[in-house]
């Protein structure tokens, strides 16, 4: 609650604020002002974006986080990959230049995220929305939960309509943020009113084959998704999920994948003797319970036991 309430003084001031600077319409998008973070934490790299730079022609898979002001872009960015505590977000200066991270945590996670302005305008000639969109391999939009969300609908609807003429390869996300001050009904109340009015909007464009994807619609994996990863040294690895909280990672030599059947056999009898002890310990546990409760029931208020046990 308290938070809640911080927050929201926080935003007030800091549109305040913002209000008093100019505005980016008229201005470049992509200027050589200073990144929008002081004090950098741990980036590989992160700056303004500049179309002149030759490493922007690299091909990268690309992210987009878009959304309304203040909607908590650069805090998700910041507190997923930077291991920022949500609680410094407060500090962050509102974005006003489109600004460009290279995520390389290692060979198999190498990405850029570009955090959008929240007020950009996609009439305004400066803004090239042609070809970041046709470049960029997936879009974030992150929606204010708490804030009134018909403003952020509306330029959502805009925003995914523009990117889909573009590059109708490009993959939706929605975020649907800043859930914590709202209660577990109004929570799956408001992500249920999000998602009909955002695809009956879709609808009334004729543009239902656009697909949203809304947090907690669904994940992108099931019990049968693995991961088969060649090392450079003849030896692979194999990752493939147990249990909701048990993965088995193997290292097997390159040659032995000429039998995965067999692995995959060995795999199955693994995760059904897994899962069987979990089934026997959960009968145990319950049984114990129930043990432990008849035993209360038999001693009366003052200790003494009715029935000797
Ligand atoms: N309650 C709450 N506040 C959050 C959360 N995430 C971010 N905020 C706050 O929201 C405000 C705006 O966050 P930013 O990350 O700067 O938002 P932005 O979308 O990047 O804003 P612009 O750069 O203006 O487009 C900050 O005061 C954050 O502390 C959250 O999960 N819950």
């Amino acid at each position: 609650m308290s938070q809640g309430l911080h927050v929201s003084q926080h935003q007030q001031q800091q549109e305040e604020e913002d209000n008093e600077e100019d505005g980016i319409v008229g201005d470049s998008y992509y200027g050589d002002g200073d990144s929008f973070m002081e004090g950098d934490l741990d980036s590989e790299e992160e700056e303004v974006l500049d179309f002149t730079d030759p490493f922007s022609t690299e091909v990268k898979p690309r992210i987009l986080l878009m959304g309304l002001r203040r909607s908590g872009k650069s805090s998700i960015q910041k507190v997923v990959f930077h291991k920022m505590s949500p609680n410094e977000t407060l500090f962050l200066e509102s974005t006003n230049k489109i600004c460009r991270e290279d995520v390389s945590n290692s060979s198999f996670v190498n990405f850029q995220i570009w955090d959008f302005p929240g007020q950009i305008d996609f009439f305004d000639p400066t803004f090239d929305y042609e070809m970041i969109f046709r470049g960029t391999g997936a879009l974030i939009f992150v929606i204010d939960s708490q804030d009134d969300y018909m403003e952020a609908l509306a330029r959502l609807h805009l925003t995914v309509t523009s990117a889909y003429k573009v590059n109708p390869d490009i993959n939706f996300e929605v975020f649907i943020h800043k859930v914590d001050g709202l209660s577990d009904d109004h929570k799956i109340e408001t992500q249920r009113d999000i998602h009909q009015r955002a695809n009956d909007d879709l609808t009334d464009a004729a543009l239902e084959k656009i697909h949203l994807r809304l947090k907690g619609a669904g994940t992108p994996y099931d019990k049968e998704s693995l991961a088969i990863i060649k090392l450079n040294n003849t030896t692979v690895l194999y990752l493939k999920e147990v249990t909701n909280f048990l993965a088995l990672v193997c290292f097997v030599r390159e040659e032995s994948f000429e039998r995965k059947g067999l692995i995959d056999y060995n795999f199955h009898c693994f995760r059904k003797a897994i899962q069987e002890v979990f089934e026997v310990s959960v009968k145990v546990l319950k049984s114990r319970k129930h043990m432990s409760q008849i035993r209360k029931s038999r001693i009366t208020p003052n200790g003494t036991s009715r029935i000797p046990v």
